[in-house]
């Protein structure tokens, strides 16, 4: 086989190497089979399952699990944790990695043509399965994604600075862009689901609240919104020009933890977004320090520029008394 991705396995911790180069190596056939869409014989869109978290499967969810699956083996992958299976899955016995992976992120976004894309955490494998997940965020090896959108690009980090690449689709490999990324200390652009409103809770409106009421409000700022609904495309965005992502846990049935996974959605996300100076909190303690329960374990996830990210802990954090007081009568939709 040839050696395409030579550049992101030279720039990995040696052990990491062949694991890096096989992650690229199906990324890019992804990226491929994403861009011709509904050339594609298979509908990637269409329903075939439910995984374990009662989300509903598409296709290409399925076909990217599949594909990650089998190109990992032989590559030091003791464990593999993926979001579209139930428990963990042994690849190679005399391997020293676990890999948790969300194939494909943003799944509701694959017949939109919207970007999309891969999230990856590499731990030391222990030898137990779970407990090879269960730990400390902090005691990642690796984390990352791939974004397929107008371009593909890969942005890992291996905790030392976060490394962006864009794949030349001519030359089916990926070229260094940037050796550091760097998210602005604050911004005037936040993303969350508004349609949750009524689910949240005080502080979290408050703070919501108060963004919205612009420069006439406490924060005298005309804030922007954006939401995509694929957490790989607000990271790339915050990476590159800052802002604040919210997915807070709210009160619908199942949401308490909000919706997004710890182990291979959160803590990767969050070892990029602090290794890019840039701030990750479940709303009150730095992500890092957080470990998920099960596999599938969810956790409120806040990240971004980092003055904004700290204000987030600070509403969450008032003395009840004080919420009460300061966010009672105000905000734009409170009854
Ligand atoms: O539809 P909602 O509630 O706004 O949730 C959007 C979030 O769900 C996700 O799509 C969950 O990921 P999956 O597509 O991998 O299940 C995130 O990418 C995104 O941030
Ligand atoms: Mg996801
Ligand atoms: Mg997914």
């Amino acid at each position: 086989m040839e050696h395409h991705n030579d550049s992101v396995a030279a720039d990995a911790p040696a052990s990491l190497a062949p694991t890096m180069a096989a992650l690229c190596e199906v990324a890019i056939t992804l990226a491929q089979t994403i861009a011709r869409g509904p050339l594609n014989t298979t509908n990637l869109h269409s329903e075939v399952g439910e995984n374990s978290d009662g989300d509903h499967q598409k296709a290409l969810d399925v076909i990217a699990d599949d594909a990650f699956a089998a190109a990992l083996g032989g590559t030091g992958v003791r464990w593999y944790a993926s979001e579209e299976q139930d428990v963990v899955v042994p690849l190679d016995a005399e391997g020293t990695l676990a890999l948790a992976i969300d194939p494909l992120d943003g799944s509701s976004n694959i017949d939109a043509n919207v970007s999309i894309g891969t999230i990856f955490s590499i731990f030391p494998a222990e030898t137990e399965a779970d407990a090879s997940f269960l730990r400390p965020a902090s005691e990642q090896l690796a984390g990352g994604y791939f974004i397929y959108g107008p371009q593909t690009c890969l942005v890992v980090t291996y905790g030392d600075g976060a490394r962006q690449y864009v794949l030349d689709p001519a030359s089916r490999s990926f070229v260094l862009v940037s050796e550091r990324l760097n998210i602005p200390a604050t911004s005037s652009e936040f993303a969350i689901n508004a349609s949750n409103y009524r689910h949240w809770s005080r502080p979290v409106r408050a703070f919501i609240d108060d963004c919205l009421a612009g420069a006439e409000g406490p924060r005298a700022t005309d804030f922007n919104m954006r939401w995509v609904a694929s957490l790989v495309a607000e990271t790339h965005r915050i990476l590159t020009r800052g802002g604040l992502f919210l997915y807070p846990g709210d009160a619908r049935p199942g949401y308490g933890q909000g919706r997004l996974r710890m182990v291979y959605e959160c803590a990767p996300i969050a070892f990029v977004i602090e290794q890019a100076a840039g701030g990750a909190t479940d709303g009150f303690d730095p992500l890092m320090r957080l470990r998920a329960d099960t596999l599938h374990g969810r956790t409120p996830l806040v990240f971004g520029s980092r003055e904004m990210v700290e204000r987030v802990t600070a509403y969450n954090t008032l003395p009840e008394s004080e919420v009460s007081a300061l966010f009672g009568n105000r905000g734009l939709f409170r009854a």
